[in-house]
């Protein structure tokens, strides 16, 4: 697929609904004891692999107008065996053990595409197996893997990396396990699963970089909206602030203030993006997910530094920091960025090479990348290797570039954002 470069984007777009709040919408749905309304939910490959999961379970799942669902869980400890196929989804394959692992008997096995079964377990095993979970794993760290279940106990767990998914399989099995169970990051990230949990009445708190939570009866959750998905927005932003007289809206994104690093690393990098965005606050467990509209605009760019701390606000989005850095003046750098090797490809290789070979002075470091910037991008052809994220920023980048950029494997981005192409070319004037 090819995309050539673009005259200005003008128009208002709402993002599909977010990846990471759709997955917790189905799986924490699926353990609530009473129905659980959800709208907004992202139609996407990956979420649904989780609806298929949460039904291999026993929950009924009654879709309703475009992105309207009502889910009738098995409840909180009513999970039946089954095989679950991940597909492609990391996320699904790192949240739910947390939840069968303490069931009171049972048995699943996971498994998933080519790029999931190249994907670390060991890191939510290892805490699941202190907690007293049986898992089995593929050489121990890779799927596909089996969990069986039995009754756990809480325990504190130092995370080894920010990482919302391990953070949250943590919180999920502490539900279910005798005590307290203590999760401590090393940095804050995406903080979806507290909100949700504190909004389902769960006993959980927040002290420093704490986060403590005790054994649980019913999740009470009645009815969930999805806001768009900021990861997903972040490619028409950046489309947008690198093609000349571009201004686009953007309506109803997730303002969270653990989702948002992005922008805040587009602003100093001199992107003009108007929108009220949630005040960062590691200090309490908040229930609400702000939206917030958008309002950018194209401009000038400088290089910037992101420091290791600024990385779970926006690891999803750092290859568009690469693709930026190309268009802007100075030096670009990513820092601290190691655990984009472990995504659905490895995110520092590809994108280097990706945009090496479309122009770009970029060189892999071995926790990020440093792009000098050249004032723009010749263009060319870019593989996704099966990665979404990789094809949309081909994508982007031929729309910005001189010669246009031929995408191969544009389908993966059906992984996250399947009406993707369609959305961005309806910005094209
Ligand atoms: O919890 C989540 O929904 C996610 C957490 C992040 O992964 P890690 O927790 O592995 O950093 C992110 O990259 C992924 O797209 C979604
Ligand atoms: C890393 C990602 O997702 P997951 O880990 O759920 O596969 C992503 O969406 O960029």
């Amino acid at each position: 697929m090819k995309f050539d470069p673009s005259g200005p984007l003008k128009g208002t777009l709402r993002a599909p609904g977010d990846k990471s709040m759709s997955h917790r919408a189905a799986l924490f749905g699926a353990m609530s004891a009473d129905p659980v309304h959800v709208t907004g939910y992202l139609d996407a490959a990956d979420t649904r692999s989780t609806l298929s999961a949460v039904h291999a379970l026993g929950a009924l799942v009654e879709e309703g107008a475009p992105g309207t669902l009502t889910i009738r869980g098995p409840g909180l400890r009513g999970a039946g065996d089954a095989h679950i196929d991940v597909g492609n989804a990391g996320t699904l394959m790192r949240l739910l053990p947390g939840w069968l692992a303490g069931q009171r008997g049972g048995q699943w096995t996971f498994d998933g595409d080519e790029s999931i079964r190249r994907r670390p377990v060991d890191r939510i095993a290892k805490p699941l197996r202190a907690m007293g979970a049986d898992i089995e794993a593929t050489d121990d760290r890779l799927p596909p893997f089996t969990v069986r279940g039995t009754q756990l106990r809480g325990i504190e767990y130092a995370l080894p990396v920010a990482s919302a998914q391990i953070k949250s399989c943590v919180l999920m099995a502490g539900l279910l396990a005798e005590g307290t169970t203590t999760v401590v990051e090393p940095e804050p990230s995406r903080d979806h699963t507290e909100r949700l949990l504190a909004r389902a009445g769960c006993h959980i708190t927040r002290d420093g970089d704490r986060i403590s939570l005790t054994q649980h009866d019913e999740l009470e959750l009645g009815a969930i909206h999805v806001p768009g998905d900021p990861s997903s927005a972040a490619f028409h932003i950046a489309a947008a602030v690198l093609v000349k007289g571009s201004r686009i809206v953007i309506s109803d994104m997730s303002a969270n203030w653990t989702r948002v690093g992005f922008v805040r690393i587009l602003e100093r990098m001199g992107g003009v993006v108007v929108g009220d965005l949630e005040t960062p606050d590691a200090s309490a467990i908040r229930s609400d997910e702000p939206v917030t509209e958008l309002d950018v605009t194209a401009g000038p760019l400088v290089g910037t530094v992101v420091e290791p701390h600024e990385v779970p606000l926006a690891i999803d989005e750092l290859p568009l920091v690469a693709l930026l850095g190309c268009f802007a003046e100075g030096e670009t750098v990513v820092t601290g960025a190691a655990e984009l090797r472990v995504k659905e490809s490895d995110r520092i290789a590809t994108v280097v090479d990706g945009l090496r070979g479309l122009g770009a002075d970029i060189e892999a470091t071995d926790d990020g990348f440093v792009v000098q910037g050249t004032g723009g991008l010749r263009g060319g052809t870019i593989a996704s290797h099966g990665d979404h994220r990789l094809a949309m920023l081909g994508a982007v980048a031929g729309l910005a570039s001189a010669e246009g950029v031929t995408v191969d494997g544009m389908e993966a981005a059906a992984v996250s954002y399947p009406g993707f192409e369609s959305d961005l070319r309806s910005l094209l004037t």
